[in-house]
């Protein structure tokens, strides 16, 4: 699929119109439903296919933050080859109690983060602190959508590089 039917696909089963409450607060009269485009075996796929490009060779892990992130990470380890964790929002308060699900995250490592919506950036400059934190490298966060609501800004100030696959842009989205 190439950018511009993966594009049209995103729009066609995940765009919504109405009154929403975002993550950080901000109101919006439109809302990208995560889970409707990451339910489709081929825009799941395709996109699995668009994050393995930014997979270098120096890259030993992809990461994806709960809740969304998990199947894009999943789907970009099945086209890279690469393994994959899942980063929680908070550790459990029982069982292994970890917060990176799916093996240690080590000063080794160099980590593909993959995000669904880029809004402020606040989730998942969160999660890339927990990789930081780990002593290992964030090679580049990318999302499959940048909302365009400072991101990307506040993704660099915090020391991080950003990439999306499209922007609110590409799908004919006016604020
Ligand atoms: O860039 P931000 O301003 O942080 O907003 C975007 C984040 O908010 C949403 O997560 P949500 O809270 O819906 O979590 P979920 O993945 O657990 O459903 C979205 O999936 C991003 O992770
Ligand atoms: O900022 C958010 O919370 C957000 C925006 C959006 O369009 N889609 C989504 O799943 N979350």
């Amino acid at each position: 699929m190439n950018k511009q039917e993966l594009t049209a696909r995103i729009k066609q089963e995940a765009y919504l119109e109405g009154d929403f409450t975002l993550r950080s607060g901000k109101k919006s009269h439109y809302y990208l439903d995560k889970y409707l485009f990451e339910a489709c075996p081929d825009i799941l796929k395709a996109l699995g296919e668009e994050f393995a490009k930014y997979a270098d060779d120096d890259v030993t892990l992809i990461a994806g933050p709960e809740l969304g992130g998990v199947a894009l990470a999943a789907s970009a380890s099945i086209a890279s080859g690469k393994k994959w964790v899942i980063i929680r929002n908070s550790k459990k308060g029982y069982g292994t109690g970890n917060v990176v699900e799916g093996g240690e995250i080590t000063e080794n490592d160099v980590v593909l983060l993959v995000e669904d919506i880029a809004t402020t950036g606040g989730q998942v400059v969160e999660a890339a602190k927990v990789i930081r934190e780990s002593g290992a490298k964030v090679k580049k966060i990318v999302a499959v959508i940048d909302r365009k609501q400072g991101a990307e800004e506040n993704i660099t100030d915090a020391g991080f590089e950003f990439a999306s696959i499209i922007t609110k842009d590409d799908l004919g989205i006016t604020d």
